[in-house]
């Protein structure tokens, strides 16, 4: 098994840890952009608080409620509508990489859920009006662009932001287990991401300068 990762069953065995569930919703899509570009898929990712891209879902108490119910209830709270996660639905549990000299004390655990697009967009609707994070918790629910323009713009441009602990390789890996992407697509789009990356520690110095 992979360094860090856990049986759900092991994870849940260890005492005096927290519990973090995130899950990433997507659908397919026959939708195209500019009346030309297949789009494929809709995968959600949310713009977090604190700025960085996530996942919906939140810290959950496995002593109160299972991990299931916690992030259903936690999407509640984040999209506004009902969108009740089952164990079948689990793909991993992790130990997150220690921030600092302490070891790390959060297991994350992740999910995945196929819906349909209508729900999708529902989901979009409510977390903008109905759900109670919305512009606290949560500043808003984005699309993951999965296709890449001439200049390597789409999916490349959308990978170098930063990302809340192991979202992003969470969405790179579902991507290629899902056959969503295939791994040239995804390689493209990573190296694409670290010129633009590059690129922005760049743009960050000079408006630096400008303060
Ligand atoms: O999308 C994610 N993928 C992996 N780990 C994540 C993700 N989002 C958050 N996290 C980690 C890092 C956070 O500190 C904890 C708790 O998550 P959060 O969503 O912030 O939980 P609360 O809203 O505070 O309940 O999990």
């Amino acid at each position: 098994m992979a360094s860090g990762q856990l049986l759900r069953a092991e994870a849940l065995a260890c005492t005096g840890h927290r519990h973090a569930c995130h899950v990433m919703l997507y659908s397919d899509t026959k939708s195209q952009l500019f009346g030309r570009i297949p789009i494929r898929h809709v995968v959600l990712m949310q713009v977090r608080f604190d700025g960085l891209l996530g996942f919906p879902g939140g810290l959950v108490d496995p002593s109160k409620e299972t991990l299931e119910a916690g992030l259903t209830r936690e999407l509640l709270e984040e999209l506004g509508v009902a969108v009740p996660v089952s164990e079948e639905d689990h793909v991993e549990s992790r130990l997150a990489p220690a921030v600092s000299a302490a070891p790390s004390n959060l297991i994350t655990h992740f999910y995945v859920k196929k819906m349909e697009e209508e729900q999708i967009r529902e989901v979009e609707k409510a977390s903008a009006s109905t759900a109670v994070d919305h512009g606290l918790e949560v500043m808003g629910m984005v699309r993951v662009p999965l296709f890449s323009t001439k200049r390597g713009g789409g999916l490349g441009f959308f990978l170098s932001h930063s990302f809340i602990g192991n979202a992003r390789s969470q969405l790179i890996n579902s991507l290629l287990r899902l056959h969503l992407l295939s791994a040239p697509e995804l390689q493209c789009a990573l190296r694409s991401s670290l010129k633009m990356h590059a690129q922005s520690a760049e743009d960050l110095k000079a408006a630096l300068a400008l303060c």
